[in-house]
């Protein structure tokens, strides 16, 4: 057949990159093949080219660091246009629900972020009920999808459905408050709560490690349900599954979040600046501590 191919068709397909000649190679087994055992490359090539829509819901009473973590996740300043409140205005405002959403691509893969801000939440003088907004909200964006799915065009759904909850525990209480569990009781069926515990370079690790043991007690003691990170595979290796557990068991995750780089040991990395002020005797100049992480949860 290529022997039969007119020069030009010939020299097109030479001059063709690789990236394009390999895509019509697929192209060509899938035209070939009919049965069900091209429908993985079908369906991933499909989802691919249309991107993922993700929707992250974050809360937490205000100053816990929730927009600096994710900006740290996601490498986007969602919050640019952020005004900040005074305490009067904090005290009286409501709980808000603000969508910031951002098209990022990475590998070639394209992501509809919408973060899910809650402004409000766990800052007024009584804070009881003050979830129902999110949840009511959370109801919506399910109702709205079954909408959707139930009705005649369904090719261009857009999903608006919370599929994650980061939820900012303070790092300067004895565990978590009537607010925390009132919230993730309300909110645990409907949605993927993750528990972080916010700005834990407050915190040495005994201090840490003690927080969280009282977490996860308050947690079984409430019957909150946390999201739980799926059965790692039998057939993975060791090292795989040793990082699979101990990741299980650092929850709930205690974060650090930065926007700025800093240097260290001659490579710049996200991390906050730390006047060492908790050393004794104090060293004659700031000490430089480097907690953080690079674009990601932290686990410690
Ligand atoms: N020590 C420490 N400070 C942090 C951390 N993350 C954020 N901060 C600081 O805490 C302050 C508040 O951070 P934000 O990210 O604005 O907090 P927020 O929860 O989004 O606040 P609201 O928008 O009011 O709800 C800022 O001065 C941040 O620099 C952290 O991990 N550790």
């Amino acid at each position: 057949m290529d022997s039969l191919a007119a020069p030009q068709d010939r020299l097109v397909e030479q001059l063709l990159s690789p990236r394009t000649q390999a895509q019509r190679r697929l192209k060509d087994i899938d035209k070939q093949y009919v049965g069900f055992a091209t429908l993985p490359n079908q369906v991933h090539r499909k989802s691919v080219k249309k991107g993922f829509d993700f929707t992250l819901m974050v809360a937490g009473e205000s100053g816990l660091g929730k927009s600096t973590l994710v900006h740290s996740l996601f490498l986007t300043d969602l919050y640019k246009d952020r005004k900040l409140l005074s305490a009067e205005e904090r005290i009286s405002q409501t709980v808000e629900i603000l969508k910031h959403t951002v098209d990022i691509e990475e590998k070639g893969v394209k992501l509809k972020l919408t973060i899910v801000d809650t402004p409000g939440f766990g800052d007024a003088v009584n804070n009881s009920e003050c979830w129902k907004p999110i949840t009511d909200y959370v109801d919506q964006q399910f109702e709205q999808y079954f909408r959707d799915e139930s009705g005649l065009n369904r090719k261009n759904i857009q999903d608006n459905r919370v599929h994650c909850c980061l939820y900012f525990i303070s790092p300067f209480g004895h565990g978590l408050r009537p607010v925390d569990v009132g919230f993730m009781k309300a909110l645990h069926e409907k949605v993927n709560i993750v528990p972080l515990i916010a700005k834990a370079d407050c915190l040495v690790p005994g201090e840490i490690r003690k927080l969280k043991e009282r977490i996860r007690e308050e947690i079984d003691k409430f019957g909150i349900h946390v999201y739980q990170f799926p059965e790692c595979d039998s057939d993975e290796d060791e090292d795989f599954k040793q990082q699979d557990r101990e990741l299980k068991e650092s929850a709930p995750f205690a974060v650090i979040g930065s926007n700025t780089v800093v240097e260290a040991k001659g490579q710049r990395v996200r991390g906050r600046l730390h006047p060492s002020t908790r050393m004794n005797p104090p060293p004659p100049s700031p000490i430089l501590q480097f907690c953080l992480v690079v674009n990601a949860v932290l686990s410690w």
